[in-house]
């Protein structure tokens, strides 16, 4: 039996229903890059946080200066260069050498340039101050005042936000010496399937090379977690039971080794106890097959399994799916059909690792909106604006079921009936190749997501994509 036909919007809630955000820990922020923002980060200090020098010249009173830009001579009180201290004084009718990032002397209002000055050019390494100088120009200020770039208690990331290279430096520069982040999650992938090889091995008959299990460990990684890969298991509940339990003790044996490496009073942090897993992704063995080893063991009910949710969800490819708990840690069940599994991976698997990251904040109403329509599934996953894309080519839908079709971006011809306006008016999508087909998904940019009420797609019909580049 194929179980309860469910929508994917549904089966969608109870992947998210299954697992929770993991602890908060602080991370140095040159090490935080790719962790999802646990708490709103604010600025500790203003950036900058003195006045100081945008341009090498001279610091001045602009006032000192006629306004109309007639040359004036100044004596050079002194130097300042970029570095710690604190600048003395600039006395009225005088001008201080300064060096762009040193901080204007009290006084000083004002940077001329260098070359609109008689000196013309500083030569580096020459440290002593001219006597005095002619200043051609009125200057503008060429001062970046203090918090001119960000105040203190400025907000500078929402919890939430995924830290990125940049943010690395904004945060570095106001100040953030921990960022708080949520811990990288441990995804334990085991494929299924008597019929698979591991990578490398030669081929029997009636062989194939377990593809999904390095795909979905490297789906998992880019999703940001951190993979335990068993597998392929063959068609046996016994083994498939030695292989979940072989993944929470491997992650386990490598976590208490980290801890070790840590201190040695780091405790294994994991909301369940003495489980280093946060999710179980298994490929393959949960249809209607008489060898479907993934149904076998949810059907026996050994006491490792709790919650178990055998389904069929309205989607195509990827229909057959199961959910459940083993040893409380959750356990999405993938169809072993790779395009299949590939779908399933984006629309239930990345949204349960975002969960688990925190890239969903708790109460986030998108949680609820989610429910709604396929069209929010973007929120959950890598989508970054939902807008949809004209279909540059006709295709056939599946009634009764969400479609999921890889999907290549091709520009629209100027001025085409098809685009819509806006900036990504002259880009469409077209089928990367059959629905079916590994290779064809390899060049795909992205899954459109064809609803269920639709039973064809025409040209020019606007067609939401889950971007996948
Ligand atoms: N009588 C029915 N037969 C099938 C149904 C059904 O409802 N009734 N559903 C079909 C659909 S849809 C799918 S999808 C598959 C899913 O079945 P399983 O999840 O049990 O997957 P398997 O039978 O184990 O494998 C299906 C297919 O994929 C290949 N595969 C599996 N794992 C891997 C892997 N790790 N690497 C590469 N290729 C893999 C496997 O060799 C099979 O060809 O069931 C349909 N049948
Ligand atoms: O649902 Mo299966 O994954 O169509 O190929």
């Amino acid at each position: 039996m194929a179980g309860e036909v469910r929508s994917v919007e549904e089966h969608v809630e109870r992947v998210l229903a299954l697992v929770a955000p993991l602890t908060v820990r602080p991370r140095p922020v040159a090490e935080a890059l790719g962790a999802v923002v646990a708490q709103d980060v604010r600025a500790e200090v203003s950036v900058p946080p003195f006045d100081s020098a945008a341009m090498d010249g001279y610091a001045v009173r602009s006032v000192d200066l006629p306004a109309d830009g007639t040359p004036v001579t100044l004596p050079v009180a002194g130097d300042v260069a970029a570095g710690p201290g604190a600048a003395r004084a600039l006395r009225p009718g005088t001008a201080v050498r300064i060096m762009t990032g040193a901080p204007m002397p009290p006084g000083a209002d004002a940077v001329v340039p260098v070359e609109h000055t008689s000196t013309g050019r500083f030569v580096a390494g020459a440290a002593r101050a001219e006597e005095s100088v002619v200043l051609a120009r009125r200057p503008r200020p060429h001062v970046r005042s203090t918090g001119e770039d960000v105040r203190e208690g400025d907000l500078l990331a929402r919890a939430g936000t995924e830290v990125t290279a940049a943010l690395v430096g904004a945060l570095a520069a106001s100040g953030t010496v921990d960022v708080p982040v949520r811990r990288r999650p441990v995804v334990a992938v085991i494929s299924t399937g008597a019929e698979l090889v591991p990578v490398g091995a030669a081929l029997g008959a009636g062989q194939i090379t377990d593809s999904n299990g390095p795909m979905l460990a490297a789906a998992a990684r880019a999703a940001g977690a951190d993979v335990v890969r068993l597998g392929p298991v063959p068609d046996d509940p016994e083994a498939l039971r030695a292989a979940l339990d072989g993944a929470l003790d491997r992650a386990l044996d490598r976590a208490r080794g980290r801890a070790r490496g840590r201190s040695a009073h780091t405790p294994v942090d994991n909301p369940v106890d003495n489980v280093a897993v946060d999710l179980i992704v298994t490929a393959g063995g949960v249809s209607a097959g008489a060898a479907d080893v993934v149904r076998e063991l949810l059907a026996a009910q050994p006491p490792a399994v709790s919650e178990a949710d055998v389904a069929s969800v309205a989607m195509s490819p990827g229909r057959p799916q199961a959910l459940a708990r083993w040893r409380g840690v959750p356990w999405l069940a993938l169809p072993g059909n790779p395009v299949g599994a590939y779908a399933s991976f984006e629309l239930f698997a990345r949204p349960a690792i975002g969960r688990l990251r925190g890239a969903i904040r708790p109460g986030d109403d998108r949680l609820a909106e989610l429910g709604r329509s396929a069209s929010t599934l973007s929120t959950q996953s890598n989508i970054l604006d939902g807008a949809p894309l004209p279909a540059a080519a006709a295709w056939s839908g599946a009634p009764g079921r969400l479609l999921v079709v890889p999907v290549r971006f091709v520009p629209l011809p100027d001025g085409s009936a098809a685009a819509p306006a806006g900036p990504r008016g002259s880009v469409g999508v077209v089928p990367a190749g059959s629905r079916h087909s590994l290779s064809a998904l390899a060049t795909a940019d992205g899954l459109a997501l064809v609803p269920p009420d639709v039973e064809k797609v025409r040209a020019g019909d606007p067609v939401r994509v889950l971007r996948l580049r």
